[in-house]
Protein backbone atom coordinates (compact mmCIF):
# COMPACT_ATOMS: atom_id res chain seq x y z
CA UNK A 1 0.00 0.00 0.00
CA UNK A 2 1.20 3.52 -0.64
CA UNK A 3 0.38 6.91 1.08
CA UNK A 4 -1.04 9.71 -1.35
CA UNK A 5 -1.65 13.86 -0.21
CA UNK A 6 -2.42 16.63 -2.71
CA UNK A 7 -3.02 19.84 -1.62
CA UNK A 8 -4.09 23.78 -3.12
CA UNK A 9 -4.00 26.24 -0.74
CA UNK A 10 -2.55 30.21 0.09
CA UNK A 11 0.47 29.43 1.57
CA UNK A 12 3.97 27.76 1.56
CA UNK A 13 2.67 23.63 1.76
CA UNK A 14 5.68 22.30 2.25
CA UNK A 15 5.47 21.69 6.31
CA UNK A 16 1.66 20.14 5.47
CA UNK A 17 2.77 17.97 3.46
CA UNK A 18 5.56 17.02 5.22
CA UNK A 19 3.22 16.54 8.09
CA UNK A 20 0.31 14.83 6.04
CA UNK A 21 3.41 12.01 5.27
CA UNK A 22 4.21 11.32 8.55
CA UNK A 23 0.44 10.70 9.69
CA UNK A 24 0.53 8.07 6.60
CA UNK A 25 4.07 6.60 7.08
CA UNK A 26 2.19 3.14 8.24
CA UNK A 27 1.20 2.87 4.21
CA UNK A 28 4.68 2.41 3.06
CA UNK A 29 7.89 2.65 4.79
CA UNK A 30 10.23 2.07 1.70
CA UNK A 31 10.11 5.77 0.04
CA UNK A 32 8.83 9.01 0.25
CA UNK A 33 8.65 11.95 -1.77
CA UNK A 34 7.45 16.01 -2.07
CA UNK A 35 6.41 17.89 -5.46
CA UNK A 36 5.43 21.36 -4.75
CA UNK A 37 4.75 23.87 -7.46
CA UNK A 38 5.16 27.39 -7.98
CA UNK A 39 3.54 28.89 -10.58
CA UNK A 40 4.55 26.46 -13.51
CA UNK A 41 7.75 25.34 -11.83
CA UNK A 42 7.50 21.86 -9.92
CA UNK A 43 10.41 21.77 -6.82
CA UNK A 44 10.86 17.46 -6.24
CA UNK A 45 13.02 15.90 -3.14
CA UNK A 46 12.41 12.20 -3.47
CA UNK A 47 14.51 9.01 -1.96
CA UNK A 48 14.45 5.65 -0.35
CA UNK A 49 13.71 5.65 3.40
CA UNK A 50 11.52 6.51 6.15
CA UNK A 51 9.84 10.22 5.89
CA UNK A 52 12.11 11.37 8.55
CA UNK A 53 15.28 10.44 6.87
CA UNK A 54 14.27 11.49 3.31
CA UNK A 55 13.80 15.30 4.17
CA UNK A 56 16.44 17.50 5.81
CA UNK A 57 16.16 21.16 6.67
CA UNK A 58 17.64 22.33 3.66
CA UNK A 59 15.53 19.92 1.33
CA UNK A 60 12.47 21.68 2.79
CA UNK A 61 14.04 25.01 2.10
CA UNK A 62 13.61 23.95 -1.49
CA UNK A 63 10.07 22.74 -1.59
CA UNK A 64 8.32 26.35 -2.34
CA UNK A 65 4.84 26.98 -3.86
CA UNK A 66 1.31 27.09 -2.60
CA UNK A 67 0.46 23.55 -3.84
CA UNK A 68 1.85 20.12 -4.05
CA UNK A 69 1.43 16.42 -3.96
CA UNK A 70 3.32 13.70 -1.94
CA UNK A 71 3.83 9.91 -1.52
CA UNK A 72 4.74 7.42 0.61
CA UNK A 73 5.64 3.76 -0.68
CA UNK A 74 5.47 0.39 -0.37
CA UNK A 75 6.46 -1.22 -3.52
CA UNK A 76 4.59 -3.78 -5.63
CA UNK A 77 6.09 -3.38 -8.64
CA UNK A 78 9.59 -3.05 -9.72
CA UNK A 79 12.45 -3.02 -5.95
CA UNK A 80 12.10 -1.92 -2.72
CA UNK A 81 15.39 -0.03 -2.31
CA UNK A 82 15.05 1.64 -5.87
CA UNK A 83 15.35 5.48 -5.43
CA UNK A 84 14.57 6.01 -8.55
CA UNK A 85 11.16 4.39 -8.10
CA UNK A 86 10.32 6.33 -5.50
CA UNK A 87 7.54 8.55 -6.31
CA UNK A 88 6.00 11.24 -7.60
CA UNK A 89 7.04 10.57 -10.93
CA UNK A 90 7.48 13.19 -13.62
CA UNK A 91 6.72 13.87 -17.22
CA UNK A 92 7.68 17.14 -19.15
CA UNK A 93 5.34 16.79 -21.82
CA UNK A 94 2.21 17.93 -22.33
CA UNK A 95 2.16 20.78 -19.73
CA UNK A 96 4.76 19.27 -16.77
CA UNK A 97 3.00 16.68 -14.95
CA UNK A 98 4.18 15.05 -11.31
CA UNK A 99 1.89 11.65 -9.94
CA UNK A 100 1.54 9.88 -7.16
CA UNK A 101 -0.13 6.24 -7.42
CA UNK A 102 -1.24 4.06 -4.48
CA UNK A 103 -2.04 0.59 -5.89
CA UNK A 104 -0.92 -1.53 -8.99
CA UNK A 105 -1.63 -2.13 -12.48
CA UNK A 106 -2.29 -5.67 -13.63
CA UNK A 107 -1.70 -5.00 -17.42
CA UNK A 108 1.53 -3.40 -17.25
CA UNK A 109 3.54 -4.70 -19.90
CA UNK A 110 0.88 -4.32 -22.55
CA UNK A 111 0.51 -0.92 -21.69
CA UNK A 112 4.83 -0.32 -21.68
CA UNK A 113 4.33 -1.99 -25.08
CA UNK A 114 1.79 0.40 -26.65
CA UNK A 115 3.59 3.32 -24.84
CA UNK A 116 6.58 2.35 -26.14
CA UNK A 117 5.65 1.29 -29.72
CA UNK A 118 2.22 3.53 -30.68
CA UNK A 119 2.81 6.92 -28.06
CA UNK A 120 6.53 6.53 -28.79
CA UNK A 121 6.93 7.42 -24.97
CA UNK A 122 10.06 5.88 -22.92
CA UNK A 123 9.43 4.49 -19.34
CA UNK A 124 12.84 4.17 -17.64
CA UNK A 125 11.84 2.71 -14.69
CA UNK A 126 10.01 -0.88 -13.07
CA UNK A 127 7.73 1.11 -12.09
CA UNK A 128 3.63 0.56 -13.04
CA UNK A 129 3.06 3.74 -11.41
CA UNK A 130 5.67 5.44 -14.35
CA UNK A 131 3.40 3.47 -16.73
CA UNK A 132 0.25 5.51 -15.56
CA UNK A 133 1.68 8.72 -15.46
CA UNK A 134 2.90 8.16 -19.41
CA UNK A 135 -0.64 7.10 -20.35
CA UNK A 136 -2.39 10.09 -18.48
CA UNK A 137 0.36 12.37 -20.41
CA UNK A 138 -0.85 10.65 -23.33
CA UNK A 139 -3.94 11.08 -23.15
CA UNK A 140 -3.99 14.54 -22.18
CA UNK A 141 -2.17 15.20 -25.27
CA UNK A 142 -4.55 13.70 -27.04
CA UNK A 143 -7.44 15.71 -25.61
CA UNK A 144 -6.13 18.92 -25.09
CA UNK A 145 -7.34 21.23 -28.17
CA UNK A 146 -5.89 24.11 -29.69
CA UNK A 147 -2.95 23.79 -26.73
CA UNK A 148 -4.91 25.31 -24.17
CA UNK A 149 -5.64 23.08 -20.87
CA UNK A 150 -8.97 23.04 -19.98
CA UNK A 151 -10.85 20.47 -17.28
CA UNK A 152 -12.80 19.11 -19.82
CA UNK A 153 -9.93 18.03 -21.63
CA UNK A 154 -8.00 16.66 -18.56
CA UNK A 155 -11.44 14.58 -17.40
CA UNK A 156 -11.09 13.03 -21.13
CA UNK A 157 -7.96 11.82 -20.07
CA UNK A 158 -8.85 9.95 -17.21
CA UNK A 159 -11.65 8.37 -19.24
CA UNK A 160 -8.51 7.33 -21.11
CA UNK A 161 -7.29 6.23 -18.63
CA UNK A 162 -10.18 4.07 -17.16
CA UNK A 163 -10.16 2.47 -20.94
CA UNK A 164 -6.65 1.71 -20.55
CA UNK A 165 -5.29 1.23 -17.54
CA UNK A 166 -6.74 -2.34 -15.60
CA UNK A 167 -6.07 -3.09 -11.56
CA UNK A 168 -6.28 -0.68 -8.93
CA UNK A 169 -4.80 2.82 -8.87
CA UNK A 170 -5.69 5.78 -6.59
CA UNK A 171 -4.12 8.75 -8.16
CA UNK A 172 -2.91 12.49 -7.15
CA UNK A 173 -1.25 13.99 -10.17
CA UNK A 174 -0.64 18.13 -10.00
CA UNK A 175 -0.61 19.76 -13.91
CA UNK A 176 2.19 22.82 -13.79
CA UNK A 177 0.97 25.89 -13.89
CA UNK A 178 -3.05 24.96 -14.00
CA UNK A 179 -3.81 22.47 -10.73
CA UNK A 180 -4.26 18.96 -8.82
CA UNK A 181 -6.21 16.12 -10.34
CA UNK A 182 -7.26 12.98 -8.29
CA UNK A 183 -9.04 10.34 -8.94
CA UNK A 184 -10.16 6.43 -8.29
CA UNK A 185 -10.27 3.41 -10.43
CA UNK A 186 -13.55 2.09 -11.68
CA UNK A 187 -13.77 -0.28 -8.92
CA UNK A 188 -12.52 2.09 -6.05
CA UNK A 189 -10.10 -0.51 -4.52
CA UNK A 190 -7.82 2.17 -2.99
CA UNK A 191 -9.39 4.61 -0.78
CA UNK A 192 -9.33 8.54 -1.61
CA UNK A 193 -11.07 11.43 0.30
CA UNK A 194 -10.54 15.15 -0.19
CA UNK A 195 -11.32 17.90 2.34
CA UNK A 196 -11.56 21.53 2.78
CA UNK A 197 -10.59 24.57 5.38
CA UNK A 198 -11.35 28.05 4.90
CA UNK A 199 -8.82 30.48 5.57
CA UNK A 200 -9.01 34.22 5.34
CA UNK A 201 -7.14 33.87 1.91
CA UNK A 202 -10.10 31.35 0.72
CA UNK A 203 -10.50 27.63 0.50
CA UNK A 204 -8.15 25.32 0.96
CA UNK A 205 -8.42 21.53 -0.56
CA UNK A 206 -6.39 18.86 0.43
CA UNK A 207 -7.01 15.20 -0.98
CA UNK A 208 -5.28 11.98 0.99
CA UNK A 209 -5.82 8.07 0.99
CA UNK A 210 -7.01 8.60 4.92
CA UNK A 211 -9.41 10.79 6.61
CA UNK A 212 -6.76 10.66 9.21
CA UNK A 213 -4.71 13.40 7.64
CA UNK A 214 -6.99 15.27 6.78
CA UNK A 215 -8.41 15.63 10.73
CA UNK A 216 -5.17 15.72 11.96
CA UNK A 217 -4.38 18.92 9.76
CA UNK A 218 -7.20 20.83 10.21
CA UNK A 219 -9.16 20.26 7.11
CA UNK A 220 -12.93 18.87 7.09
CA UNK A 221 -14.12 15.47 5.36
CA UNK A 222 -16.03 16.84 2.62
CA UNK A 223 -16.51 13.25 0.89
CA UNK A 224 -14.65 9.78 -0.40
CA UNK A 225 -13.21 10.22 -4.32
CA UNK A 226 -16.11 8.04 -5.55
CA UNK A 227 -15.15 4.88 -8.32
CA UNK A 228 -14.02 6.44 -11.62
CA UNK A 229 -15.01 10.02 -10.37
CA UNK A 230 -11.70 12.42 -11.08
CA UNK A 231 -11.96 15.31 -9.00
CA UNK A 232 -9.30 19.30 -10.15
CA UNK A 233 -8.92 21.75 -7.87
CA UNK A 234 -7.30 24.83 -10.03
CA UNK A 235 -4.37 26.64 -8.45
CA UNK A 236 -6.59 29.40 -7.90
CA UNK A 237 -8.48 27.14 -5.67
CA UNK A 238 -11.54 26.56 -8.35
CA UNK A 239 -13.18 22.99 -7.14
CA UNK A 240 -14.86 20.34 -10.38
CA UNK A 241 -15.33 16.80 -10.74
CA UNK A 242 -16.19 14.47 -13.52
CA UNK A 243 -17.39 10.36 -12.85
CA UNK A 244 -15.15 9.39 -16.10
CA UNK A 245 -17.01 6.17 -16.30
CA UNK A 246 -20.28 5.04 -17.07
CA UNK A 247 -20.77 2.12 -15.47
CA UNK A 248 -18.26 2.03 -12.03
CA UNK A 249 -18.21 -1.05 -10.20
CA UNK A 250 -17.40 -0.26 -6.92
CA UNK A 251 -15.47 -3.13 -4.83
CA UNK A 252 -12.92 -1.69 -2.25
CA UNK A 253 -10.36 -3.82 -0.52
CA UNK A 254 -11.43 -5.35 2.21
CA UNK A 255 -7.74 -5.60 3.99
CA UNK A 256 -7.84 -2.04 4.26
CA UNK A 257 -9.77 -2.05 7.27
CA UNK A 258 -8.55 -6.04 8.05
CA UNK A 259 -4.74 -4.30 8.22
CA UNK A 260 -3.47 -1.51 5.96
CA UNK A 261 -5.47 1.68 7.59
CA UNK A 262 -5.04 3.88 10.69
CA UNK A 263 -7.96 3.19 12.97
CA UNK A 264 -8.92 6.19 13.27
CA UNK A 265 -9.31 6.60 9.39
CA UNK A 266 -13.01 6.62 8.03
CA UNK A 267 -12.82 4.93 4.56
CA UNK A 268 -16.08 4.86 2.34
CA UNK A 269 -18.08 6.02 5.00
CA UNK A 270 -17.18 2.76 7.50
CA UNK A 271 -14.87 3.50 10.65
CA UNK A 272 -11.66 1.44 10.39
CA UNK A 273 -11.94 1.05 14.35
CA UNK A 274 -14.95 -0.03 14.03
CA UNK A 275 -15.12 -2.44 11.95
CA UNK A 276 -12.22 -3.87 13.79
CA UNK A 277 -14.46 -4.27 16.61
CA UNK A 278 -17.10 -5.92 15.04
CA UNK A 279 -14.71 -8.51 13.26
CA UNK A 280 -13.82 -9.12 16.90
CA UNK A 281 -17.33 -9.83 18.08
CA UNK A 282 -17.98 -11.47 15.11
CA UNK A 283 -14.71 -14.10 15.57
CA UNK A 284 -16.34 -14.26 19.60
CA UNK A 285 -19.34 -15.53 18.33
CA UNK A 286 -17.81 -18.83 16.02
CA UNK A 287 -15.29 -19.21 19.37
CA UNK A 288 -18.60 -19.33 21.19
CA UNK A 289 -20.56 -22.04 18.64
CA UNK A 290 -17.48 -24.11 17.48
CA UNK A 291 -14.49 -23.95 20.27
CA UNK A 292 -16.63 -23.85 23.58
CA UNK A 293 -14.36 -26.70 24.86
CA UNK A 294 -11.11 -24.37 24.52
CA UNK A 295 -10.14 -23.41 28.32
CA UNK A 296 -9.36 -19.71 27.67
CA UNK A 297 -7.73 -17.79 30.90
CA UNK A 298 -6.83 -14.63 28.50
CA UNK A 299 -7.30 -13.16 25.74
CA UNK A 300 -3.88 -11.27 24.46
CA UNK A 301 -3.58 -9.06 21.41
CA UNK A 302 -0.30 -8.75 18.76
CA UNK A 303 0.03 -4.63 19.09
CA UNK A 304 -0.71 -2.96 17.05
CA UNK A 305 -3.31 -3.64 14.42
CA UNK A 306 -5.30 -6.68 16.67
CA UNK A 307 -5.69 -4.33 19.12
CA UNK A 308 -9.67 -3.37 19.21
CA UNK A 309 -10.90 -6.64 17.64
CA UNK A 310 -8.79 -8.58 20.68
CA UNK A 311 -10.49 -6.11 23.01
CA UNK A 312 -14.19 -6.30 21.98
CA UNK A 313 -13.53 -10.48 21.40
CA UNK A 314 -12.81 -10.47 24.70
CA UNK A 315 -15.75 -8.33 26.24
CA UNK A 316 -18.03 -10.59 23.95
CA UNK A 317 -16.36 -13.66 25.62
CA UNK A 318 -15.88 -12.04 29.02
CA UNK A 319 -12.20 -13.01 29.64
CA UNK A 320 -9.97 -11.16 30.66
CA UNK A 321 -7.89 -9.00 27.93
CA UNK A 322 -4.36 -8.42 29.10
CA UNK A 323 -1.63 -6.82 27.38
CA UNK A 324 1.08 -9.55 27.08
CA UNK A 325 3.60 -8.36 24.58
CA UNK A 326 4.64 -4.87 24.58
CA UNK A 327 5.72 -2.75 21.26
CA UNK A 328 8.85 -1.04 20.82
CA UNK A 329 7.48 1.79 19.46
CA UNK A 330 10.59 3.47 17.04
CA UNK A 331 10.42 -0.16 15.04
CA UNK A 332 7.99 -0.36 12.23
CA UNK A 333 5.44 -2.33 10.48
CA UNK A 334 6.82 -5.96 9.74
CA UNK A 335 5.03 -7.08 7.14
CA UNK A 336 5.46 -3.78 4.95
CA UNK A 337 9.30 -4.12 5.14
CA UNK A 338 10.84 -5.87 2.10
CA UNK A 339 12.60 -8.95 2.08
CA UNK A 340 11.51 -12.50 4.51
CA UNK A 341 14.79 -12.46 6.90
CA UNK A 342 14.22 -8.82 7.71
CA UNK A 343 10.77 -9.04 8.63
CA UNK A 344 11.59 -12.09 10.55
CA UNK A 345 14.34 -10.40 12.93
CA UNK A 346 12.32 -7.23 13.30
CA UNK A 347 9.24 -9.06 15.08
CA UNK A 348 11.64 -10.11 17.70
CA UNK A 349 13.14 -6.55 18.21
CA UNK A 350 9.72 -5.04 18.08
CA UNK A 351 7.56 -7.72 20.53
CA UNK A 352 8.41 -8.62 23.77
CA UNK A 353 6.55 -10.97 25.92
CA UNK A 354 5.77 -10.11 29.81
CA UNK A 355 5.90 -13.49 31.26
CA UNK A 356 3.27 -12.77 34.17
CA UNK A 357 0.63 -12.85 31.90
CA UNK A 358 2.04 -16.31 30.31
CA UNK A 359 2.93 -18.30 33.02
CA UNK A 360 0.69 -21.21 33.62
CA UNK A 361 -1.90 -19.77 31.58
CA UNK A 362 -4.08 -20.69 28.43
CA UNK A 363 -3.76 -17.96 26.16
CA UNK A 364 -5.81 -16.84 22.86
CA UNK A 365 -3.66 -14.50 20.79
CA UNK A 366 -5.31 -12.81 18.68
CA UNK A 367 -4.20 -11.20 15.17
CA UNK A 368 -6.05 -9.08 12.69
CA UNK A 369 -4.54 -11.36 9.86
CA UNK A 370 -1.87 -14.21 9.42
CA UNK A 371 -0.36 -13.85 5.92
CA UNK A 372 3.24 -15.15 5.73
CA UNK A 373 3.09 -16.73 9.21
CA UNK A 374 5.96 -14.73 10.27
CA UNK A 375 4.71 -13.16 13.56
CA UNK A 376 2.46 -15.93 14.38
CA UNK A 377 5.58 -18.40 14.47
CA UNK A 378 7.59 -16.58 16.51
CA UNK A 379 5.07 -14.52 19.07
CA UNK A 380 4.03 -18.01 19.92
CA UNK A 381 7.71 -19.51 20.79
CA UNK A 382 7.94 -16.30 22.51
CA UNK A 383 4.41 -17.32 24.66
CA UNK A 384 5.94 -20.79 25.37
CA UNK A 385 9.13 -19.29 26.30
CA UNK A 386 7.40 -16.68 29.21
CA UNK A 387 5.62 -20.01 30.20
CA UNK A 388 2.28 -20.34 28.70
CA UNK A 389 0.42 -24.04 29.25
CA UNK A 390 -1.61 -24.11 25.77
CA UNK A 391 -1.52 -20.93 23.21
CA UNK A 392 -4.50 -20.75 20.82
CA UNK A 393 -4.03 -18.47 17.71
CA UNK A 394 -7.15 -16.33 16.83
CA UNK A 395 -7.12 -14.37 13.40
CA UNK A 396 -9.90 -11.54 13.13
CA UNK A 397 -9.95 -12.37 8.99
CA UNK A 398 -9.57 -15.73 7.05
CA UNK A 399 -6.66 -17.80 5.73
CA UNK A 400 -5.11 -15.74 3.10
CA UNK A 401 -4.65 -18.04 0.20
CA UNK A 402 -4.60 -15.96 -2.77
CA UNK A 403 -2.11 -13.40 -4.18
CA UNK A 404 -3.14 -9.74 -4.30
CA UNK A 405 -2.71 -7.86 -6.99
CA UNK A 406 -3.96 -4.73 -6.14
CA UNK A 407 -1.08 -3.39 -4.31
CA UNK A 408 -0.46 -5.47 -1.36
CA UNK A 409 2.95 -7.17 -1.96
CA UNK A 410 2.01 -11.16 -1.34
CA UNK A 411 2.13 -12.18 -4.98
CA UNK A 412 3.23 -15.82 -4.80
CA UNK A 413 1.35 -18.29 -3.28
CA UNK A 414 3.99 -20.22 -1.82
CA UNK A 415 5.02 -17.51 0.71
CA UNK A 416 1.34 -18.01 2.26
CA UNK A 417 1.26 -19.97 4.93
CA UNK A 418 -2.77 -21.24 4.35
CA UNK A 419 -2.28 -21.98 0.61
CA UNK A 420 -2.59 -25.69 0.60
CA UNK A 421 -3.13 -26.31 4.43
CA UNK A 422 -5.97 -26.87 6.32
CA UNK A 423 -6.47 -25.44 9.87
CA UNK A 424 -5.06 -28.13 11.87
CA UNK A 425 -1.98 -28.39 9.37
CA UNK A 426 -1.59 -24.07 9.92
CA UNK A 427 -1.82 -24.82 13.83
CA UNK A 428 1.13 -27.21 13.50
CA UNK A 429 2.92 -24.85 11.08
CA UNK A 430 3.38 -22.28 13.67
CA UNK A 431 3.24 -24.41 16.87
CA UNK A 432 -0.36 -23.65 17.80
CA UNK A 433 -2.73 -25.88 19.92
CA UNK A 434 -5.44 -24.66 17.68
CA UNK A 435 -5.94 -22.24 15.28
CA UNK A 436 -9.18 -19.67 14.98
CA UNK A 437 -9.93 -18.00 11.89
CA UNK A 438 -13.00 -15.48 10.92
CA UNK A 439 -14.79 -16.77 8.43
CA UNK A 440 -14.89 -14.80 5.47
CA UNK A 441 -19.29 -14.09 5.13
CA UNK A 442 -18.22 -13.10 8.73
CA UNK A 443 -15.38 -10.27 8.00
CA UNK A 444 -17.58 -9.33 5.48
CA UNK A 445 -21.06 -8.72 7.01
CA UNK A 446 -18.42 -7.11 10.19
CA UNK A 447 -17.46 -4.12 7.24
CA UNK A 448 -20.50 -3.83 5.28
CA UNK A 449 -23.00 -3.54 8.07
CA UNK A 450 -21.23 0.07 8.20
CA UNK A 451 -22.45 0.40 5.08
CA UNK A 452 -24.24 -1.10 3.32
CA UNK A 453 -24.53 0.76 0.53
CA UNK A 454 -21.40 -0.79 -0.63
CA UNK A 455 -22.62 -4.08 -2.15
CA UNK A 456 -19.14 -5.78 -2.66
CA UNK A 457 -15.86 -5.79 -1.35
CA UNK A 458 -12.52 -7.14 -2.96
CA UNK A 459 -11.28 -9.62 -0.77
CA UNK A 460 -9.29 -11.90 -3.63
CA UNK A 461 -6.58 -12.62 -1.05
CA UNK A 462 -9.05 -14.61 0.79
CA UNK A 463 -11.53 -16.28 -1.93
CA UNK A 464 -9.49 -15.45 -5.77
CA UNK A 465 -12.09 -14.01 -7.04
CA UNK A 466 -10.33 -10.84 -8.53
CA UNK A 467 -12.79 -7.77 -9.25
CA UNK A 468 -11.60 -6.61 -11.95
CA UNK A 469 -12.05 -9.85 -13.77
CA UNK A 470 -8.47 -9.95 -16.22
CA UNK A 471 -6.70 -11.63 -13.84
CA UNK A 472 -5.90 -15.07 -15.66
CA UNK A 473 -3.38 -18.03 -13.87
CA UNK A 474 -1.27 -17.17 -16.83
CA UNK A 475 -0.88 -13.75 -14.90
CA UNK A 476 -0.05 -14.89 -12.10
CA UNK A 477 2.39 -17.66 -12.90
CA UNK A 478 4.22 -14.83 -14.34
CA UNK A 479 4.34 -12.50 -11.25
CA UNK A 480 5.20 -15.21 -9.13
CA UNK A 481 8.33 -15.33 -11.58
CA UNK A 482 9.17 -11.60 -11.57
CA UNK A 483 7.97 -11.03 -7.79
CA UNK A 484 10.49 -14.15 -6.60
CA UNK A 485 13.71 -12.99 -8.30
CA UNK A 486 13.21 -15.60 -11.07
CA UNK A 487 12.88 -13.26 -14.14
CA UNK A 488 13.35 -9.46 -14.12
CA UNK A 489 10.81 -7.51 -13.09
CA UNK A 490 8.83 -5.94 -15.71
CA UNK A 491 11.71 -3.38 -16.92
CA UNK A 492 11.72 -2.56 -20.62
CA UNK A 493 14.14 -5.39 -22.72
CA UNK A 494 18.04 -4.18 -22.65
CA UNK A 495 17.95 -2.18 -25.78
CA UNK A 496 15.57 0.24 -24.62
CA UNK A 497 16.61 0.68 -21.11
CA UNK A 498 18.83 3.45 -20.39
CA UNK A 499 20.60 3.79 -17.17
CA UNK A 500 19.43 7.47 -16.38
CA UNK A 501 17.53 8.62 -13.38
CA UNK A 502 16.08 11.36 -14.89
CA UNK A 503 13.54 11.51 -11.54
CA UNK A 504 15.43 11.30 -8.58
CA UNK A 505 16.10 14.12 -6.22
O1 LIG B 1 1.68 -13.45 8.98
P1 LIG B 1 2.56 -12.27 8.72
O2 LIG B 1 3.21 -12.38 7.37
O3 LIG B 1 3.53 -12.03 9.82
O4 LIG B 1 1.65 -10.98 8.56
C1 LIG B 1 0.64 -10.61 9.45
C2 LIG B 1 1.15 -9.73 10.56
O5 LIG B 1 1.80 -8.53 10.01
C3 LIG B 1 1.08 -7.38 10.41
O6 LIG B 1 1.71 -6.74 11.52
P2 LIG B 1 2.77 -5.53 11.40
O7 LIG B 1 3.89 -5.81 12.31
O8 LIG B 1 3.12 -5.28 9.98
O9 LIG B 1 2.00 -4.21 11.85
P3 LIG B 1 1.13 -3.78 13.11
O10 LIG B 1 2.09 -3.29 14.17
O11 LIG B 1 0.28 -2.68 12.56
O12 LIG B 1 0.31 -4.91 13.60
C4 LIG B 1 -0.28 -7.87 10.83
O13 LIG B 1 -0.87 -7.00 11.78
C5 LIG B 1 0.03 -9.22 11.42
O14 LIG B 1 0.49 -9.08 12.75
N1 LIG C 1 1.56 -0.34 -2.78
C1 LIG C 1 1.40 0.52 -3.74
O1 LIG C 1 0.44 1.27 -3.78
C2 LIG C 1 2.49 0.49 -4.78
C3 LIG C 1 2.48 1.58 -5.83
C4 LIG C 1 3.31 1.19 -7.05
N2 LIG C 1 2.72 0.04 -7.70
C5 LIG C 1 4.77 0.91 -6.65
O2 LIG C 1 5.21 -0.19 -6.64
O3 LIG C 1 5.49 1.82 -6.34
MG1 LIG D 1 0.53 -6.98 13.42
Amino acid sequence: MCGILGVVSHQPVNQLLYDGLQLLQHRGQDAAGIVTVDGSMFHMHKNSGMVRDVFRTRDMRNLMGNAGIAHVRYPTAGSADSSAESQPFYVNSPFGIVLGHNGNLTNTEQLQEELFRQDLRHVNTGSDSEVLLNVLAHELNAAVKDHRITAEAVFQAVSGVHRRCKGAYAVVAMIAGFGLLAFRDPNGIRPLVFGKQESEAGTEWLVASESVALDALGFSTVRDVEPGEAILITLDGQFSQCKCIEQPHFTPCIFEYVYFARPDSVIDGISVYESRLRMGERLAEKIKRQFSHLDIDVVIPIPDTSRPSALQLANRLGIDYREGFIKNRYIGRTFIMPGQSVRKKSVRQKLNAMAMEFKGKNVLLVDDSIVRGTTSREIIQMARDAGARAVYFASASPPVRFPNVYGIDMPTRAELLATGRSDEEIAREIGADAVIYQDLPDLIAAVQQLNPKIKQFDASCFDGNYVTGDITEDYLARLEAQRSGVTPVVAAPPTRQMHLNLNAA
